[in-house]
């Protein structure tokens, strides 16, 4: 069969078309009553001076406090058999003719709450799905925006402003990664005839239902344990994002894979002391390995969010969605939180090196991308080496290119970050693509040749801010200050400096209506009119970028 997306659904056309999923049709608009009835009958504790209270600026609920809180107060907690999770859901296990498709555990789990919701009052999960935002505009994320049916003339309009920002760039990896739209209609397709048949849902449902499930499940769901990866947590997920957070959820993830037990169970293998094995690589005390071995019942072991500092009586109580910036929070969440955070611009490698020169291959193996255990190790001291005593991420944001991080992770990230550095790890790939070494060279050579070039381009760089700062200091009627010596850039560091130009050149001219400046797109979103939703946030954040990038280009320009 083949999904429809379903705004033929009965009654839509009475309703907006964010409700024409048909999911809770006729029933009540959600009731926090029976969250909270549903949340005291499955053994969560909710801390009284926490409650639910309506967003300020717009449609949803929020935490706050009627009390001051102080940190490590426990705010929340819930076992995790009461989590709805593809473990706890009353789907029937799927297993189709070409074989089990569930391994998308997000689409599963997405499946998982449309049954629930089909299930309405029968669903053991009622109280808790039927307190779920109904109106799937509500947070439509951009993955979505192509379509007319939900996000109007609109939606296109907006998709066009995004065009080369980091928000399309993270929808290409999710659909890289099979997480795209048609990779969801493709799940569909495949699975909704095997949704049970309820009283109130007895046939399939359409499309647009799986996209509100889907939704709410990419908006809501948090990172468990490794029995249930993902699933949903009732009334945490009611937390709005903060880049400063008053709380974070906490779960001990180390249980057993295969049952999901904490206690020991019969798949563990015991260490001598009568431990299971599983517990060894925590940094748990001795005596809290023997308490957590010994938990009888699932019961006990839950998911807790406590106040990492003090919220303040009548504040919001916020949780971070990660160290995330705008175009995360616009990609994953549907919205902009506007708070100066996240990583900036970031490129795949492919997209730095076009012409797939050896230079990529080197770059991995000098950065420790393709290092091995030990490569790895001696890229760490490498880099410890070269920058020992520079101190890392405490770089005053000032100059162009910031040093590497000494995490494994972060050293490989080719970003511009939001005060306009590149890292070094970027720079390394553009000094290497400019200008590739011998494939033998050792990566402590090349590592000590780039820091070299990046020196010599911040030495220059700062040449060029004194001038111009001894410049504006001067009186209009005086004379000019004496140049100090002109800094002559190597021909190799010059080289850089015009592939950095030519890399954020390209990325620039990718966008949509390159020819406009920030300032023009901020015009032009001022003039849009107030149903323009997802055009004006698209606007707000290709401007941004925009901004970034035209700042960058200009502090690069300097220098030639
Ligand atoms: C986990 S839910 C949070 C609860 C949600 N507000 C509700 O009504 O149920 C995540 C969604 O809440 C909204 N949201 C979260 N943090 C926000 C913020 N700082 N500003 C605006 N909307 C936010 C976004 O729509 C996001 O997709």
């Amino acid at each position: 069969m083949s999904a429809t997306i379903g705004l033929e659904d009965q009654g839509a056309s009475t309703r907006s078309p964010g409700r024409a999923h048909g999911l809770f049709a006729d029933t009540t608009p959600p009731s926090r009553q029976l969250l909270l009835d549903w949340l005291d009958q499955n053994g969560a504790y909710i801390h009284p001076s926490l409650q639910i209270t309506e967003m300020e600026d717009g449609p949803g609920w929020r935490l706050t406090s009627k009390d001051n809180m102080e940190a490590f107060d426990l705010l929340f907690s819930i076992p995790k058999p009461s989590l709805l999770s593809t473990r706890t859901s009353s789907l029937p296990p799927l297993t189709l003719s070409d074989g089990p498709i569930t391994n998308i555990s997000i689409f599963h789990l997405a499946l998982c709450l449309l049954h629930e919701c089909r299930l309405g009052q029968l669903s053991p999960f009622y109280g808790y799905v039927q307190s779920l935002p109904r109106d799937t505009t509500e947070c439509l994320l951009p993955i979505f925006w192509h379509l007319t049916e939900l996000a109007g003339e609109d939606g296109p309009k907006g998709l066009r402003w995004l065009k080369g920002s980091e928000v399309e760039r993270r929808m290409q990896s999710k659909a890289a990664e099979g997480l795209g739209y048609d990779d969801l209609v493709k799940f569909y397709t495949a699975t909704s005839a095997h949704l049970p048949s309820t009283s109130t849902h007895p046939s399939p449902s359409p499309l647009l239902a799986f996209i509100h499930t889907y939704t709410l499940i990419l908006t809501r769901a948090f990172t468990i344990d490794l029995y249930r990866p993902t699933a949903l947590v009732p009334f945490a997920d009611i937390l709005n994002h903060s880049s400063d957070p008053h709380t974070s959820l906490a779960s001990d993830d180390f249980v057993c894979h295969q049952c999901g037990s904490m206690g020991r169970c019969i798949h563990d293998i015991l260490d001598h002391e009568g431990l299971p094995y599983r517990l060894n690589g925590t940094s748990l005390s001795k005596p809290q390995k023997f308490k957590m071995a010994g938990m009888r019942s699932e019961e006990d072991d839950t998911v807790e969010l406590r106040a990492e500092r003090e919220v303040k009586c009548g504040e919001e109580v916020w949780n971070s969605y990660g160290e995330i910036g705008d175009a995360g929070l616009l990609a994953e969440w549907g919205f902009l939180g506007g708070e100066y955070a996240g990583e900036g611009l970031l490129w795949r490698a492919e997209e730095v090196d076009t012409k797939g020169t050896a230079s990529l291959e080197i770059w991995g193996r000098v950065i420790g991308v393709y290092a091995g255990e030990t490569g790895s190790q001696a890229v760490d001291s490498d880099l410890e080496n070269l920058w020992a005593g520079e101190g890392d991420e405490e770089d005053d944001g000032q100059g162009l290119i910031s040093p590497p991080s000494s995490d494994t992770v972060g050293r490989s990230k080719l970003n511009l970050s939001l005060s306009g550095q590149l890292s070094f790890s970027l720079f390394l790939l553009v000094y290497l693509a400019a200008d590739p070494p011998e494939a033998d060279d050792p990566p402590t050579d090349i590592l000590h040749d780039a820091k070299e070039a990046a020196e010599e381009i911040e030495r220059a760089y700062a040449a060029v801010e004194e001038r111009l700062s001894a410049e504006d200091a001067t009186p209009a009627n005086a004379e000019s200050p004496a140049d100090p010596p002109a800094k002559a850039l190597s021909s190799s560091a010059l080289e850089c400096v015009h592939g950095v130009l030519d890399l954020l050149r390209r990325r620039t001219k990718a966008m949509y209506r390159s020819d406009l400046s920030s300032d023009e797109v901020l015009h032009l979103r001022d003039n849009l009119p107030p149903t323009s939703k997802y055009t004006r946030m698209a606007m707000t954040l290709t401007a941004d970028e925009r901004s970034l990038l035209a700042t960058t280009i200009r502090r690069w320009e300097d220098l030639v």
